[in-house]
């Protein structure tokens, strides 16, 4: 008999998920018609900058912790036991650098997209290539994010595959056309509520059916799932101390100090200290669902580690891992009704928040970066409209994404790091570049990002083809045939590639590094490109878009020599954002100098510390 014949959703389930459909629904709706009713792009896909720290660090948390995470990260630990917590580590620092260092530069400048700061610092083209590379960054993931939740819905209860991608897609699409940016950071926080809710309830029913929290801690000891610190040097270890606590830092910064989705919210806030202070926040809270995760999955491993219920037993194993945590939910929820309900909401309000990210900021760099500077005349009531044209447009755009993600075949968790390593590594790149280093010019920058692009998937696609990254553990999760085509393909090109065995040492890298080394190409060329071709100097160099690392890292050398060697670097500051400024003198008092620049009209503070 097959196993997964017992799962059956009963009809309160049903209320509860539609319930979070309805009531995401509910929350665009609310904004569609209060507030300024969405007919400015300020409110549209700024959110008037108003928000303050508590809705945008829950938001902040939302956007990158999708149902990959749901479901990937409980059968990571299942399966290679608990070394993947340490990823925790890494976010430390990971969020103390957006904080300090990106977030100021980026809220002085008063951006709307990130990418503008590319084309203050270096030239129009460089901002164009930045943010083409963020659209494809961003539509390949949100491919991923719609279909992880319904493949492991299908798998386990027979809902349609399609019918379950089409409802996500659709409804996100809807609320965030209606609603803009404001309502996407609440239903951010309501589905953040929904995924903690969901995991914790499944953690509790777990517990207690299994025995008691000593049964399960002796069952996981006794499986050997509890994972002492691994100090492997070796950087072709999936996941070990440094690729996590290290390596994971570069993947922190991509995703936290750069990417669209959050320097958005992070401009959406009132004030300077309000966008950090959300920054801070973020940190419990990303212990807490890091934590939620990892239990779930010891919890599962207890559940399973001695009874004969273990689905590997009945399954062939490519059916099995997405759909583990599902089935044990349903599993053990059963005579539960609305429990399961509540757990399949969860999922769902993980990738609801993540897509509604990707379509808001997707519209955004598309008009901000890619439509506004060739229409200069547009009115606002048109760049409004086109606004909320395009995020229905990348809405419709995931759904054909999703179909694409059917084809593929790598573990979620891998392919969903992946792609943040070798896309948003190179973009953390250029903005290292343009922000540490003042020779840097516009050459160095395209040509450095191209190389870091190129870099990245050389050792991507190598991996793919060589299936080593990460060693032979790469489970397959999505359908056999799938599997199975893509297998003959990677056959196919591995056989075309024949490679020799140092290339495979280096494609067997793990992912985990992959945007610390794209990041580092892009800032070695970048520099080299930029002396070769003739470094910028330092009052060429737009006021505000230089932070000054070196000069900080080099306090003990007098200032005069440090001016010599450019690195003591000026902050710029908008006339317009006095009050901001005025409180951060107030509060650091370390500004010696503020001269107002005729060139560009901007007041700015001469060697300045963040
Ligand atoms: C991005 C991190 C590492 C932050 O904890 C985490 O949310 C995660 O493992 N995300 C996996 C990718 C995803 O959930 O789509
Ligand atoms: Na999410």
């Amino acid at each position: 008999m097959d196993p997964l014949e017992r799962m059956h959703f009963t009809t309160i389930d049903y209320v509860i998920f539609a319930l979070l459909l309805v009531a995401s629904m509910g929350i665009g709706l609310y904004y569609a018609l209060s507030g300024g009713r969405q007919r400015t792009t300020q409110e549209f896909l700024l959110a008037d900058r108003s928000m303050s720290c508590l809705p945008v660090s829950l938001s902040l948390i939302a956007t990158f912790q999708s149902a990959v995470a749901i479901v990937g990260v409980p059968a990571e630990i299942y399966t290679h036991g608990t070394q993947y917590w340490f990823i925790g580590c890494a976010y430390i620092l990971g969020l103390l650098i957006p904080a300090h260092v990106f977030i100021p530069v980026f809220y002085r400048l008063h951006l709307t997209s990130a990418y503008q700061y590319l084309e203050l610092r270096f030239s129009k083209p460089v901002r164009i290539c930045g943010t083409l590379t963020f659209i494809f960054q961003t539509v390949i993931y949100m491919g991923v994010c719609v279909y992880t939740p319904a493949l492991a819905l299908n798998a386990v209860t027979g809902f349609d595959l399609w019918g379950a991608v089409l409802a996500t897609g659709l409804v996100c699409t809807l609320y965030t056309t209606l609603g803009g940016l404001k309502a996407v950071i609440w239903t951010d926080v309501f589905q953040t509520i929904v995924m903690f809710a969901g995991q914790l309830a499944v953690i509790v029913v777990g517990v207690q059916q299994t025995g008691g929290l000593a049964e399960v801690w002796r069952k996981v000891w006794e499986g050997n799932r509890i994972s002492g610190i691994d100090l492997n040097p070796d950087p072709t270890e999936r996941y070990t101390f440094w690729t996590l606590g290290v390596g994971g830092i570069f993947l922190m910064l991509s995703l936290y100090g750069v990417n669209q989705a959050q320097v958005q919210r992070y401009l959406s806030s009132k004030t300077e200290r309000e966008a950090i202070m959300s920054c801070y926040m973020v940190f419990p809270s990303l212990q807490v669902a890091l934590a939620l995760s990892c239990v779930m999955g010891l919890v599962m491993f207890a559940r399973y580690s001695s009874a004969t219920l273990l689905p590997t037993v009945h399954q062939p194993l490519c059916v099995l891992y997405p759909q583990m945590v599902l089935y044990f939910v349903m599993d053990m929820l059963q005579d539960l009704p609305g429990l399961s309900g509540l757990f399949i909401a969860c999922v769902f309000s993980a990738a609801l928040s993540t897509i509604s990210s990707a379509f808001n900021s997707l519209a955004t760099v598309t008009l901000e970066d890619l439509i506004k500077p060739h229409c200069s005349a547009m009115t606002e009531a048109r760049a409004t409209l086109l606004s909320k044209g395009l995020a229905c447009s990348y809405g419709l755009m995931c759904l054909a994404m999703a179909y694409l993600t059917h084809l593929m075949s790598d573990s979620v968790l891998q392919a969903a790091f992946k792609i943040f390593g070798m896309v948003g590594g190179p973009l953390l790149g250029i903005f290292c570049l343009g922000m540490f280093f003042p020779w840097a010019n516009s050459t160095g920058a395209l040509v450095g990002l191209g190389s870091g692009l190129v870099m990245a998937f050389w050792v991507g696609i190598g991996s793919i083809v060589t299936r080593t990254s990460g060693g032979p553990a790469a489970v397959s999760h999505f359908n056999c045939t799938a599997v199975q085509l893509s297998e003959n393909i990677t056959t196919a090109i591995g056989t075309a590639l024949n490679s020799t065995a140092s290339k495979t040492l280096f494609y067997s890298l793990s992912f985990m590094w992959y945007s610390a080394l794209s990041s580092f190409t892009v800032v070695i060329t970048g520099l080299i490109v930029s002396f070769l071709t003739g470094p910028m100097k330092e009052e060429d160099v737009t006021p505000g878009t230089l932070y000054p690392l070196l000069g900080n890292m080099l306090y003990f050398v007098p200032d005069n020599l440090k001016q010599n060697l450019c690195c003591a670097t000026p902050l710029g500051h908008r006339v317009s954002q006095q009050s901001t400024w005025a409180h951060h003198t107030q509060s650091s008092g370390l500004c010696s100098l503020v001269e107002t620049t005729s060139k560009s009209n901007k007041t700015f503070c001469n060697k300045n510390k963040y």
